[in-house]
């Protein structure tokens, strides 16, 4: 087995160009307890999800978490798979085209916009060599969490990193910051808010969910909590809603460790006691809607919440293909790509150049 990749003839006729990789999560290839199994052995596999010593994890992974888990969670991933397959999966290649057909106008050419899942298909390693082949020598990798966490986060860059140095042309890389408090992903949320509103009317409270991590990944210098609660901060100003009408919670916990509280289910049942007519209910951490908003929040939540005694209950859908989320989206991926689109002005500056100096020969009646 070779070190490295092979690598295509270099040639400097081949224009080159920037390759813009969307990343998110990903998915089971189907909603089968066949597929999800090697889904969650990579996912569980990965130590940036599970921190517990590697002979310790991989006995309580094999042995028990995937012979039980993969059956319970194929039954619930049935229950949100589309025609087309996976949501999060068709959401983030959807994003990836309107992205391209926004930032394509404006960057003819230069561009190869794609996305990839972390765990599961297409992997990152997979488009990283097809936009090699398109000769990508720049690459923006874009991490599709608001809220930077290092379960998430940081694994997307570990994957990168891992392709790269398997690469002997490596692209030049940049990857996009954490976006919890830019004012084009606060907008667009806003405007999701206020646009459910208008249609179906507006509840009394409320709940923002963000995935959860475990609490000692806060201890140890994680920023995530505090990126949730400043988007939460955030998104409460730009609806005008003051302490009281909101809350933050953390849903998806897993395992038995305590994760970062007030947990999403128990701020359910606090709220369902209060009688409050209407509640909404938003998932502010996830740009795509999924496995954990779908089924977790947008029917086990409002299951609980009813049963509870809580009176209406309404979901709030994630930013998906929002236009004003695409739009924002584009513009904070173009500012990454300052200074780098350099293929037709590069060529165009030594051409000019050259024909400055053919002028200048010229002037002086000179022969080149
Ligand atoms: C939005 C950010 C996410 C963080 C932070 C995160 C941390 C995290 N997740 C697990 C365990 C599981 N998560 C699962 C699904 C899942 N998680 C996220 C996002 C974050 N996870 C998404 C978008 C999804 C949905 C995927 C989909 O296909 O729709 C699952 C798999 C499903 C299941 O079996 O329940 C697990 C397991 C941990 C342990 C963790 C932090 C340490
Ligand atoms: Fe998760
Ligand atoms: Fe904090």
């Amino acid at each position: 087995m070779p070190r490295f990749y092979a690598e295509p003839d270099f040639s400097h006729a081949n224009p080159s160009k920037i390759g813009v990789l969307l990343v998110n999560l990903g998915s089971p290839d189907a909603p089968t307890a066949k597929a999800v199994r090697p889904y969650l052995k990579q996912f569980l596999s990965d130590p940036r999800v599970v921190e517990i010593p590697k002979p310790i994890w991989w006995c309580i992974l094999n042995v028990i978490i995937l012979n039980v888990r993969p059956k319970k969670s194929a039954a619930k991933y049935a229950s949100i798979w589309t025609k087309e397959g996976s949501p999060l999966r068709v959401w983030t290649e959807k994003q990836a085209k309107l992205v391209k057909g926004t930032l394509g106008e404006q960057f003819k050419g230069e561009l190869v916009v794609d996305y990839a899942m972390r765990y599961g298909n297409p992997s990152i390693e997979q488009q990283i060599l097809k936009m090699k082949a398109q000769n990508c020598q720049h690459l923006v990798v874009v991490p599709m969490y608001p809220q930077y966490a290092a379960s998430t986060s940081a694994s997307v860059f570990d994957e990168v990193a891992r392709v790269l140095q398997k690469s002997r042309f490596q692209p030049a890389l940049r990857v996009m910051a954490p976006f919890y408090d830019e004012a084009a992903y606060i907008e667009a949320l806003a405007h999701g808010v206020r646009e459910h509103w208008r249609v179906n009317g507006r509840g009394e409270h409320l709940l923002m969910s963000f995935h959860g991590v475990p609490k000692y990944t806060l201890e140890k210098g994680d920023p995530y909590h505090c990126h949730a609660y400043k988007t939460g901060r955030l998104l409460a100003e730009n609806l005008g809603l003051v302490a009281g009408q909101y809350t933050v919670a953390f849903q998806s916990r897993f395992g038995k460790a305590e994760w970062l509280q007030p947990y999403t289910s128990d701020v359910l049942h606090k709220l369902a006691k209060q009688k409050i007519p209407r509640l909404d209910v938003i998932c502010p951490g996830f740009v795509a809607d999924c496995l954990e908003t779908l089924e977790e929040i947008a029917m086990e939540g409002r299951d609980d919440y009813l049963a509870a005694g809580g009176a209406q209950y309404s979901y709030i859908p994630c930013l998906n293909d929002q236009e004003q989320w695409i739009s924002g989206l584009s513009t904070l991926i173009s500012r990454e790509l300052t200074g780098w689109l350099t293929n037709g002005k590069c060529s165009k500056n030594e051409k000019s150049v050259l024909e400055q100096r053919d002028a200048r020969f010229r002037s002086l009646g000179l022969q080149k």
